[in-house]
């Protein structure tokens, strides 16, 4: 346990830089070391600032981020990345604590943390207990359809839909991208929930700041598992037991629902599971910020664990 620790953020002035300066900033036990904002892309001082912490917490584009692992020369210095760089890298630990027993104890014993992305965030909290209950048949043809808040797209789907004088300005309310299969986030998606297929991943983008949907249908009645939806419930409900920043809502919650609103858990650490459907079709729904449990939230909690705090120090 180090009783303040020195963190810095390289890429503070982003979108999830900000948000995690702003979880920590108010925190006796971590003390931020900040860049001189005219140097913040200048390689000889972020190499200085890099190699000066405890731990630094990457909030840069993939190819920056690897610049910046490729930086650090002091061993002591804990890394958690928030990019998709090193999110199936074998000698990195995947930073979702809830998602097995022991990824706590691998989290904090590895100097290497990869944040786990918005959307595989709610994707592999619903898939990967079922996919070890045997309800989801590891090579089941799965998909998986989602609509984010247009921060989730950085500063510069920010600019597209609140600045008008950006040349991609525009109105639209929603729209569907990444047709072509080929999205980021689907080999973290498949790997760690454990599938022999890659899914079937469909996102959106809503004209809303932050907050997403993740949504995953199952044919339970053409699964041949035989598993009822008093089954898939009670396998998740097992699966974060004890959880305080992944819960399952209760069937009775789930039934009384008649709408979900994505913006419902903004500005937490929170997941929220939901089974809706019935015994022949159940749909799947994880509710989280994409700000916060999707990327910042996570990206504290992780800090947390590497350094021996309190795991939920800075989040509710
Ligand atoms: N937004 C989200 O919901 C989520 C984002 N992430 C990930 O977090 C990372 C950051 O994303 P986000 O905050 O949204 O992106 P932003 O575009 O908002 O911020 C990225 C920051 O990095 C800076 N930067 C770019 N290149 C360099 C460099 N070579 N050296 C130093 N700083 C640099 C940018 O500066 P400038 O703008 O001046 O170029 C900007 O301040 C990405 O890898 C993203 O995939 C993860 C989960 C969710
Ligand atoms: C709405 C939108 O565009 N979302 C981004 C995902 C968020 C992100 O930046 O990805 P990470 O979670 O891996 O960092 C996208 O689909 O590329």
């Amino acid at each position: 346990m180090i009783s303040s620790a020195k963190v810095f953020i390289d890429g503070e002035a982003g979108t999830t830089g900000l948000q995690i300066r702003e979880r920590l900033e108010s925190r006796r036990d971590v003390e931020l070391v900040s860049i001189n904002p005219a140097k913040r892309k200048d390689a000889d001082e972020r190499k200085r600032l890099l190699n000066s912490v405890d731990a630094v917490i990457l909030c840069l584009p993939d190819d920056a981020a690897r610049e910046a692992v490729s930086l650090i020369e002091n061993d002591a210095v804990k890394v958690i990345d928030a990019s998709t760089a090193y999110r199936v890298a074998p000698d990195w630990a995947y930073g979702f604590a809830e998602m097995a027993k022991d990824q706590r104890a691998k989290i904090a014993a590895s100097k290497r943390i990869s944040n786990p992305g918005c959307y595989p965030t709610g994707f592999i909290a619903l898939v990967r207990p079922l996919a070890e209950a045997g309800i989801v048949p590891r090579d089941w043809a799965i998909s998986v359809n989602a609509v984010s808040g247009y921060s989730g797209g950085g500063r510069a789907m920010i600019a597209e839909f609140e600045n008008e004088a950006d040349p991609s300005f525009t109105r639209v309310p929603y729209r569907i991208y990444s047709m072509a299969q080929k999205h980021k986030h689907v080999p973290e998606m498949q790997r760690y929930a454990g599938l022999a297929r890659a899914p079937i991943f469909a996102p959106s983008v809503g004209r809303y700041y932050k907050g997403m949907i993740v949504e995953v249908p199952l044919p339970l009645a053409a699964m041949g598992k035989g598993a009822k939806l008093e089954d898939v419930h009670a396998v998740l409900a097992q699966a974060y037991k004890g959880e305080r920043f992944v819960t399952v809502a209760s069937p009775e919650e789930a039934r009384a629902l008649k709408t979900l609103d994505p913006e419902s858990l903004n500005g937490t650490n929170q997941l929220k599971l939901f089974v809706f459907g019935h015994d022949e079709e159940a749909r799947l729904v994880a509710l989280l910020d994409n700000l916060g449990k999707g990327a910042s939230g996570a990206a504290v909690q992780n800090l947390n664990i590497a350094l021996g705090l309190d795991e939920g120090a800075g989040l509710s």
